[in-house]
């Protein structure tokens, strides 16, 4: 049995289970810019479908700031955890910062005078961290991590993310894990079991603490993991979210 088989039969029921979505690479096909991305229509339907199977326990836990995952997102308005939980949106609506980001203008400063004049470098600015990607300058990967090393030298409070083509800086207080334990704290995911679905390092952290919680755990595409279970590529998501929404 292939891992990818395993995961065909596992169904989590939909009224014990609370369901957590990364966005890129896993809700999302990838592109070559992150404003190019868009959530197809058909897995937005799919996760209407879910959340309301599932009671409304469904969350995005992401990398992406808070606005720009309500924009992917809409018409739906979900549970979010974003910037890698430094932003909580909680299923009340409340909004949870638990760490001081203050120092993030400066540090975005500071990484835009280096960076300038690279061609196919993007600066991503965000409320608590710095992503720098090089998915259309491949070459320029070295670079981009002596620029963000040198960055971490000087502003200590933050820590190195490397992810998909991209390096970020984020504050070490925060990670998905973190994330998904403080969403899984209060209803309507409270006493259910966590899945969470990703697929890349930066989803290894809720991977981890959703197999602590008696949950379970889905990585999407190749790569070294502590998930559960995999899927081959992001496009069997769809199909596999059709079955367990019933
Ligand atoms: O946690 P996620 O939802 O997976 O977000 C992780 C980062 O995703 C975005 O960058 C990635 O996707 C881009 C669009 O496909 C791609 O061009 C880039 O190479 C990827 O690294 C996003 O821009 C970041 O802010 C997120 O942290």
């Amino acid at each position: 049995m292939t891992l990818s088989t395993a995961t065909e039969n596992f169904l989590p029921a939909a009224d014990s289970w609370a369901f957590f979505f990364d966005l890129d690479g896993t809700l999302a096909p990838l592109a070559e810019r992150p404003d190019l991305v868009r959530v197809p229509e058909a897995m937005l339907g799919r996760l209407a479908g879910l959340r309301r199977a599932a009671g409304g326990a469904l969350a995005v836990i992401s990398g992406r700031p808070l606005d720009v995952l309500d924009e992917l997102l809409r018409p739906l308005v979900l549970p979010l955890g974003a910037e890698h939980g430094a932003v909580i949106r909680d299923a009340g609506g409340r909004i949870h910062t638990p760490v001081d980001g203050s120092a993030v203008h400066e540090l975005a400063a500071w990484l835009a005078g280096r960076l300038e004049g690279r061609p196919g470098v993007l600066l991503e600015r965000k409320s608590f961290g710095v992503a720098v990607h090089y998915r259309l300058a491949p070459e320029a990967k070295e670079a981009v991590l002596a620029e963000m090393s040198a960055a971490i030298a000087r502003f200590s409070q933050f820590e190195l993310l490397p992810g998909k083509m991209v390096v970020e800086a984020k504050l070490p207080a925060v990670d998905k894990g973190r994330a998904l334990l403080r969403l899984m704290g209060e209803p309507p995911f409270a006493g259910r079991r966590p899945l969470m679905v990703g697929d890349d390092t930066t989803d290894e952290a809720a991977f981890r603490q959703a197999n602590a919680l008696g949950g379970c755990s889905i990585k999407i595409g190749p790569g070294a993991s502590c998930a559960a279970l995999r899927l081959g590529e992001q496009g069997e998501l769809e199909g596999w979210l059709g079955r367990v929404g019933r």
